[in-house]
């Protein structure tokens, strides 16, 4: 199939799927993005912004804003789905009804569900039987819609358990400023998309409270094995870890000022509380639910995650962040390679 020649549907207009929208439209897709607020259509449509969630960026007329779900997946070659993990089982219960088995399915959200414990690509599955499990694929890395919209060079991974079909989506995706890697191994990418947000409340946390940079580099090195240990148990490849859905990804949000969880961990640990700051965000901070999710997924398993657990009982049980940082320094003595 000729590339442009691709139907094309972008589910939720937030920044990230306003961005990716955006950069189907540069590379010369014409596209249906469903947004959930008519207040966003109706922007788009009178002045090709989304004033909302990513002001600043001209969408092209090629990009049509719809509140029809049907419009926006029906008969199409391709859907990228990009809502917040939260709703992600009730818009793609919705989807189910109105797409065939041809379609290929791109998540580039990130999130662990809280019941069910399922990364995007699981949801996807369990909710759209009819689309064969190798053309459920997900696109993440270290990527803040703002600079995508801009164009920075940024780069991603793609990652599907058919290598062709990842293939397709990575030559959709792939601009000069949109370099893609293939990889085949979607459960890693998406474990190490979901955990780098709580390991980013925890370095916001440490940056709130001006603890230093030892700690905050610290944070990030052991952060990463935690987010390796996990999705080792979940079968995960060790080497996703070191690319760019692992480190490159928990880099950028642990030290990014552009990170919403990043700034949920400043804010807290300046003395906001959880609700206070949640109730003053439109946006979405994954690593909020996400830290839920892991929490019971790592009892559940039996996986030791010191900085996901101190980070669990400070959002939740509110825990003193300084206390955290104590008790992370005072355990047990330990090998550093010890997985
Ligand atoms: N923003 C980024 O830079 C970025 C980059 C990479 C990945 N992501 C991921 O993309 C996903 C989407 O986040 P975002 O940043 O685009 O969103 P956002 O935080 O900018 O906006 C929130 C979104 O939630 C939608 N929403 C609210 N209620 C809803 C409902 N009931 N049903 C469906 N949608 C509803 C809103 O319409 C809006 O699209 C998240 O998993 C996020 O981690 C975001
Ligand atoms: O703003 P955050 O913390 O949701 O991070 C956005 C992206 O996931 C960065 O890759």
């Amino acid at each position: 199939m000729e590339n442009k020649t691709m139907k094309i549907g972008v589910v939720g207009g937030g920044s990230w799927g306003t961005a990716l929208a955006f950069l189907l439209a540069e590379n010369g897709f014409e596209l249906d993005l469903w947004v959930f607020e008519e207040e966003v259509r109706d922007q788009i449509l009178t002045d090709r912004e989304n004033k909302v969630f990513l002001a600043g960026a001209t969408l092209p007329e090629t990009i049509t804003p719809t509140c029809d779900l049907k419009q926006a997946v029906s008969g199409k070659d391709l859907v990228l789905v990009v809502v917040p993990s939260h709703h992600m089982r009730n818009v793609a219960t919705e989807m189910a009804a109105y797409m065939d088995e041809k379609t290929i399915v791109v998540s580039a959200s990130k999130g662990i569900e809280n019941k069910t414990h399922l990364t995007m690509t699981g949801v996807l599955g369990e909710c759209l039987p009819q689309i064969p499990k190798g053309q459920i694929t997900v696109l993440s890395g270290p990527s803040f819609a703002r600079e995508v919209a801009a164009k920075v060079p940024t780069v991603v991974a793609v990652a599907g358990k058919d290598t062709e079909v990842a293939r397709i989506v990575q030559g959709v995706f792939a601009s000069p400023v949109f370099r893609v890697y293939a990889n085949n191994d979607p459960i890693g990418v998406e474990i190490g998309g979901a955990m780098k947000n709580i390991i980013a409340i925890a370095a916001g946390m440490c940056d709130g409270l001006d603890a230093g940079l030892n700690p905050r580099a610290a944070l990030i090195t052991r952060g990463l094995t935690e987010m390796k240990r996990l999705g080792l148990k979940m079968g995960a490849e060790p080497l996703t870890f070191s690319g760019l859905a692992g480190v490159g990804d928990l880099i950028l949000t642990c030290t990014g000022s552009l990170s919403r969880n990043h700034t949920v961990g400043m804010k807290i640990a300046q003395g906001m509380s959880l609700d206070q700051i949640l109730d003053e965000m439109r946006m979405v901070a994954e690593g909020v639910k996400t830290t839920r999710s892991v929490y019971n997924l790592s009892h559940k398993l039996g996986v030791e995650l010191p900085i996901c657990n101190e980070v669990y009982h400070i959002l939740f049980d509110g825990r003193n962040p300084a206390e955290s940082i104590n008790r992370l320094m005072t355990r047990d003595l330990k090998n550093e390679m010890d997985l």
